[in-house]
């Protein structure tokens, strides 16, 4: 039902046009084997005008069928980029830490396989409403023949239509256990892509990924699969055996109980095996539609995970930056685990203009703090306040505007986005970082696919540089650039930067540069401390 209403939320016109015409392609259908009926019974003198009627229905059911299935791919796929887009919206408004609790892998399979699921029932739409149709004229037809008979037909092809459909609840359970299973094996499809260097650098590995961890995902979603399967495949050739069934009675039974003309008999048993291949139609038809419901059911599910959407941002350029504070802010993960990570509560001051380096150890907290700063996750308890004025959900959105950011696993997209910078400020930007080859200036294009790690970064930093927000965050930028570069950043960049009064904040292992910053903090299991505050002495680099 929930299946119908997406496609009706899409263009009910278009579903209503197509369903109809489908419907019409049925009656022309039926229509077809009526005139057969007439030809094989009637005088052949009475039936001189029945090949013109005979082309005149091929002709009708050519037409309304390619016309039904096209508007229906059309429908179908526009449904589909509707779904796709009405989860990308979600997806995006969704809190950061939502989505990093809910995992990229469940997100990619709803998004991919479940959309496409939704699509192909609703593309068989109009075959399923001419099988429909044909079913129903059929049994019309066959009670203009005989009454009691078109009866039986009923009454037989409801206990199979109703065998099949308590068949297919079994089979519901097992489906969508293997459609939560696919979640597992989506999962560890990224994980093999993502880790295939470290696979294939250990054989052993190797092996006991794809024995102890791949096949054992992917054989628990498959024997979910092939039971659910299995009695889907029962259920449908069980529910076709009682028009079989029918069909035997009414050759075998009905002629000793009443008297049947051969005519009658012949025009019956004609339409029964005709009405056999609409009906298969919709028994094949419906474990898509079960598959396209259980589709629907896991996106509403995720859907409803990650409906928490956040005030959206103002497209207006990011507000001014006079200061921000951050007040007893504490934050704790959302995990399982009873030990997880606690950061805080944490006083942090920033003004305009300053250079701030963070330090600490491994998993000591830093990232979490710049996310908590840069308002992708929000404080369990404290304030951050930004001109003076509290940071709340409504004013979070705009908030993250202030910042240019480079997180370690930061995403490089494949062009210029959202950025409107002078040729001239992008191409001062490419020679300090030395990634002249590796942007197309003309149409902003970024070379994403051979960079090396450093250049990964370079060209992260050059996206944050032509954000040219107030504030830049920095995650380990330097780690992975050689000394050289190094060099370049902490004395040429960073100073830059400052010359032009923006503040950063640059988390960071490499001490022999802590003189560049006004301030050192850092972290320790969760608490900032202050290391060093240089803004007194002369700002130089080790
Ligand atoms: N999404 C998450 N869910 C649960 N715990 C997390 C999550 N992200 C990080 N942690 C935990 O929080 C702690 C702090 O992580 P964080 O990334 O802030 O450390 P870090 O100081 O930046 O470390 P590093 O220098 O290694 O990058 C770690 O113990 C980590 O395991």
């Amino acid at each position: 039902m929930k299946l119908f209403l997406i496609l009706i939320r899409s263009s009910w016109v278009s579903g209503l046009v197509s369903g109809l015409l489908g419907a019409l392609s049925g009656m022309a259908n039926l229509g077809l084997i009526m005139l057969i009926h007439r030809a094989l019974t009637d005088d052949p003198s009475d039936s001189q005008w029945l090949p013109y009627l005979f082309a005149g229905a091929c002709v009708l059911v050519l037409i309304t069928q390619v016309t039904a299935k096209h508007l229906l791919v059309q429908l179908s796929q526009a449904t589909a980029a509707r779904l796709r887009y009405e989860l990308c919206t979600k997806i995006i408004a969704a809190p950061l830490p939502t989505l990093e609790s809910v995992g990229s892998h469940r997100l990619l399979a709803a998004l991919i396989d479940d959309v496409n699921s939704i699509t192909s029932a609703l593309s068989a739409f109009p075959a399923a409403c001419a099988n429909a149709m044909v079913l129903v004229c059929g049994l019309v037809y066959l009670a203009t023949l005989s009454v009691p008979l078109a009866g039986g037909t009923i009454l037989m092809a409801s206990i199979g239509v109703f065998s099949f459909m308590t068949g297919l609840r079994f089979a519901n359970r097992h489906l969508r256990q293997a459609r939560e299973d696919q979640d597992e094996v989506v999962k560890q499809l990224r994980a093999m892509i993502d880790g295939i260097k470290e696979l294939k650098g250990n054989n052993m590995r190797c092996l006991d990924f794809v024995y102890d961890v791949l096949l054992p995902a992917d054989t628990k979603m498959r024997h979910s699969l092939i039971i659910g399967s299995n009695i889907q495949g029962f259920a449908h050739s069980w529910g076709r055996l009682f028009l079989f069934i029918g069909i035997g009675l009414l050759l075998f039974a009905w002629p000793q109980i009443a008297t049947v003309s051969t005519a009658t008999l012949t025009g019956y048993v004609l339409t029964i095996l005709y009405l056999t291949y609409p009906l298969d139609g919709i028994l094949g038809w419906l474990p898509a539609m079960n598959s396209a419901s259980i589709a629907v059911a896991k996106i509403e599910t995720l859907g409803l995970m990650i409906d928490q959407p956040e005030h959206q941002t103002s497209l207006s350029a990011p507000a001014r930056f006079r200061s921000l504070e951050m007040h007893g802010v504490t934050y704790q993960y959302d995990s399982k685990d009873d030990n997880c990570f606690a950061l805080g509560p944490v006083d942090l001051t920033l003004s305009p203009g300053e250079t701030l380096f963070i330090a600490g150890g491994n998993g000591s907290g830093k990232t979490t703090l710049a996310k908590l700063l840069t308002g992708l996750y929000v404080p369990d308890a404290g304030r951050v306040q930004w001109n003076g004025n509290d940071v709340t959900d409504k004013e979070r959105a705009d908030y993250r505007q202030l910042f240019s950011t480079v997180f370690v696993e930061g995403h490089l997209f494949d062009r210029l986005l959202g950025i409107d910078a002078t040729p001239g400020k992008l191409q001062h930007w490419l020679s300090i970082l030395g990634m002249e080859d590796k942007v197309n200036v003309q149409t902003g294009r970024l070379l994403t696919g051979e960079l090396s790690r450093g250049q990964h970064k370079r060209l992260a930093l050059l996206v944050a540089a032509l954000d040219d927000r107030p504030i830049f965050v920095f995650d380990e930028w330097a780690a992975e650039q050689d000394p050289g570069f190094k060099d370049i950043f902490y004395q040429q960049i960073l100073p830059e930067l400052h010359r032009s009064g923006k503040t950063v904040v640059a988390i960071t292992h490499d001490d022999r540069y802590f003189s560049v910053a006004s301030r050192v903090l850092k972290v320790a299991d969760g608490r900032l401390n202050l290391v060093a505050d240089l803004q007194s002495t002369p700002r130089r680099a080790a």
